[in-house]
Order: structure tokens, then C-alpha cells, then sequence
């Protein structure tokens, strides 16, 4: 038998370095200025605040913010949504899905996004229930390829011209 420890609160973790601590937790609305600022910064994929506010209001348990010294540093903003599995072919399932991912660059290489993706995957199968979990990356992100390819992830497929400017997205997945 699995027991499933169920954690609610902030995690504290010591990064990669060995002397960076950084926090990991659930975020809340006075989160979101920094969260879309960090977006801006990281990724051309930008949207409006809305948007982020959403995702915080319905999937608050898979919207996951690092803390270092008291300042946002990173976020995994996700959702779960009903559709066709990408893993199992002709079944509909409850799928998590990771849509945004971003760490500033001085808080990168200590783990940062492997410790918010980990609680993020594990919140949508405890809370909502989901079975496996998606994204689409760029095909040319080979930085965020090999962090998901770590944490278990695998290219299910590939769509052309998912980008504004014409790039492709591979597709990956991973069970949960
Ligand atoms: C669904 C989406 O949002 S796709 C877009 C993802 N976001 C972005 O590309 C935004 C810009 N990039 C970033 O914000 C960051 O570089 C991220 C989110 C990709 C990675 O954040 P980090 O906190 O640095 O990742 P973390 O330290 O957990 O790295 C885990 C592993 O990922 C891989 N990785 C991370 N950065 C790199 C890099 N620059 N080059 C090669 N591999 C890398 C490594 O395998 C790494 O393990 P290691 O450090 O032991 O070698
Ligand atoms: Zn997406």
C-alpha cells in the first residue's frame, strides 16, 4: 500500500549549491504581480492578468510559487482538464496540464523548478484527480526539454507551428 503524504504548507529546501534555501508553496493573489513580472521576463509566451488569476482561482493547490530570501523567484502556473489521454491511446481522462514554467535567471540550477514541478504533478493527482499530465515546449528549449525529460516526461508528439513567430512544440507527458 501507497500512503500518500498529503503537504499543504510551505516546503523549505536547500538548493543544488548547498546553501541556497529557497521555499516552495502554493500561491496566493498578492503572488500574482510577481508572477506575471517573472513571465514577462523568462518567456515570449505572455498573457493578461486575468488569465493568471483564473488558473490561481480554480487550481489553487497546482498554482506553486519558490521563494528565495522572501522574494518570488519562480512559478508553475497549471490546470486539469477532461480529454483524450496522450499516453493511452482512445481514452478520455482527467489530465493535468503544466502551461506555464518560469525561474529568474539568477535562481536557476538549484532544483527550483524540479521542486515546484514535483508538487505541482502531485497536487493535480491528489486534488483534482488527475491521471497523467501534459505541455507543449519549444522544439529548440533544450534547457526545459531535460528537466522534463527528468522528471519522466516523454515527447508524445510534435505541433507544427505552435508559436506565434512559426516555431514548433513538442508534446510531452508524463504519468502520474
Ligand atoms: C510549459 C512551459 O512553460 S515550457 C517553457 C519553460 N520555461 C522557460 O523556458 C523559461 C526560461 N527558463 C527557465 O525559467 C528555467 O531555465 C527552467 C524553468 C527551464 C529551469 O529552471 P531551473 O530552476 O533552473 O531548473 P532545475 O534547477 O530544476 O533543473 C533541473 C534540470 O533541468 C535541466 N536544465 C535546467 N537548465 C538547464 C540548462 N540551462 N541547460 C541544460 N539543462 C538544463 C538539467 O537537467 C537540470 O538538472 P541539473 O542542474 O542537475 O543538470
Ligand atoms: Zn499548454
Amino acid at each position: 500500500m501507497t500512503i500518500e503524504v498529503i503537504i499543504d504548507g510551505p516546503q523549505k529546501f536547500t538548493g543544488k549549491d548547498g546553501k541556497t534555501e529557497f521555499i516552495i508553496r502554493e500561491a496566493t493573489l498578492k503572488d500574482i504581480n510577481d508572477v506575471v513580472a517573472i513571465n514577462r521576463k523568462v518567456l515570449p509566451e505572455n498573457y493578461p492578468v486575468w488569465f493568471f488569476v483564473e488558473h490561481l482561482e480554480q487550481f489553487p493547490k497546482a498554482f506553486i510559487v519558490a521563494e528565495v530570501g522572501g522574494k518570488i523567484v519562480g512559478y508553475v502556473m497549471s490546470r486539469v482538464e477532461y480529454g483524450w489521454s496522450n499516453i493511452e491511446r482512445g481514452k478520455v481522462v482527467k489530465k493535468g496540464h503544466i502551461v506555464s514554467v518560469g525561474v529568474l535567471p539568477e535562481a536557476r540550477r538549484l532544483g527550483i523548478a524540479t521542486a515546484m514541478m514535483l508538487r505541482a504533478m502531485r497536487a493535480m493527482k491528489i486534488y483534482y484527480s488527475a491521471t497523467e499530465v501534459y505541455l507543449e515546449v519549444r522544439v529548440s528549449n533544450t534547457p526545459a526539454i531535460s528537466l522534463y525529460e527528468k522528471l519522466g516526461y516523454k515527447i508524445v508528439g510534435r505541433i507544427p507551428r505552435y508559436y506565434s513567430d512559426g516555431e514548433d512544440a513538442y508534446l510531452m507527458a508524463c504519468p502520474l
